[in-house]
């Protein structure tokens, strides 16, 4: 059989929390990065990068870029070399911004490796080892698999004893056609990592209980398109209060696409870009709301109202006779 030497895979944009949901729920969106690995036949080790696309210039090109070291990382779990790889990255999700461009860079280059490598693993097993690449599910799963999409550890089956925790399980959140996501995407990075550096290490009881009973609500309100259930299901005492000073503007972009008919505004991701959330009539006046007050505060933001993608990574090969 002919072996693979060339695969391009299609990786979507994520919007991960949705408000309660901190660390287990997300979307994947209409916004996309593309991933091209060709196989080189070169006698020595070799490694090219190439990057194309909005900030590319802002994209490391050495053995250290994540698309490289997921890749690498596929190859090491199935016990293998990797081959010289020329890596082609052109990206559409802007970097550092809360729209999961590492979970796409993770998610990309594990999907290219495997296929390059003839498919030794199966789906699961690529998103197990995303999700312990990126350290939380609410950004690879959806990258992955598309549409919006709710992850929990889940637990074995022993022939005797206690269940212990393994795995994931993995469940589509229905996400009615009437309400649409708007991203406000300012112009300056946000790291998750500094963004996680501010949430404390303990809440209160009523913090758990209060996110615990709103994200169920969200879960409705989303498949049901219920306006009361969703104004009041995105609302979060996890990450919100803890990361907003992080984002400059954030109470009077907020303020005003509320006041334009949004059903609830939140932090995309760690942020810094926001996300309202929005029935389909009012998409232009809250788009707009938000545009001119992010622009009073000094502020340039692009914005945007997008759909939920609903099929997550794609790739296509090409082989060699
Ligand atoms: N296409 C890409 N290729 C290589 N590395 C990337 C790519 N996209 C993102 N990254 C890496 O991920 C970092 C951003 O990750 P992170 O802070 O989690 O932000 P985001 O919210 O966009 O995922 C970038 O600074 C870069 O190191
Ligand atoms: N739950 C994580 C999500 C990070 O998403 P990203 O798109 O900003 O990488 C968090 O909030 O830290």
């Amino acid at each position: 059989m002919p072996s693979v030497s060339c695969v391009t895979v299609t990786v979507p944009a994520t919007t991960a929390n949705l408000g309660p949901g901190f660390d287990c729920i997300g979307a994947a969106l209409t916004l996309y990065n593309q991933f091209k690995f060709t196989r080189l036949d070169s006698a020595k080790p070799e490694l090219k990068i190439t990057v194309t696309g909005a900030e590319a210039e802002r994209v490391n090109t050495s053995a250290d870029n994540l698309v490289y070291q997921s890749f690498v990382k596929l190859y090491q779990h199935i016990s293998e070399t990797p081959p010289s790889v020329e890596i082609e990255i052109d990206l559409g999700v802007p970097l550092a911004r809360g729209l999961g461009s590492s979970a796409t860079a993770i998610a990309g280059g594990l999907v290219g490796a495997n296929l390059l490598a003839g498919s030794p693993l199966s789906q699961a097993e690529v998103m197990e080892l995303a999700i312990a690449m990126e350290g939380h599910p609410d950004n690879v799963v959806p990258a992955l698999l598309g549409g919006c999409r709710l992850a929990a550890t889940g637990l074995n089956e022993p022939q005797r004893g206690e269940p212990r925790e393994e795995g994931w399980e993995i469940c589509e959140v229905p996400w009615h056609s009437d309400i649409v996501p708007v991203v406000a995407i300012p112009d300056f990075e946000l790291s998750t990592s500094e963004a996680r550096r501010v949430l404390p290490n303990q809440y209160s009881r009523a913090d758990a209980i209060f996110n615990t009973a709103h994200l169920g609500l969200l879960l409705r309100g989303l498949e049901t398109g219920r306006e009361d259930w969703l104004r009041a299901a995105l609302q979060d005492r996890i990450h919100q209060p803890y990361r907003k000073a992080l984002i400059p503007g954030y109470d009077a972009v907020r303020e005003a696409a509320m006041a334009a008919g949004a059903l609830g505004m939140v932090i995309s991701g760690a942020g810094p870009t926001l996300l309202a959330v929005v029935r389909r009539d009012l998409c232009v006046s809250v788009e707009e709301a938000i545009a001119t007050t992010w622009q009073q505060e000094g502020i340039k933001a692009q914005v945007r109202s997008l759909s939920i993608d609903l099929h997550g990574a794609s790739s296509s090969t090409e082989a060699l006779p």
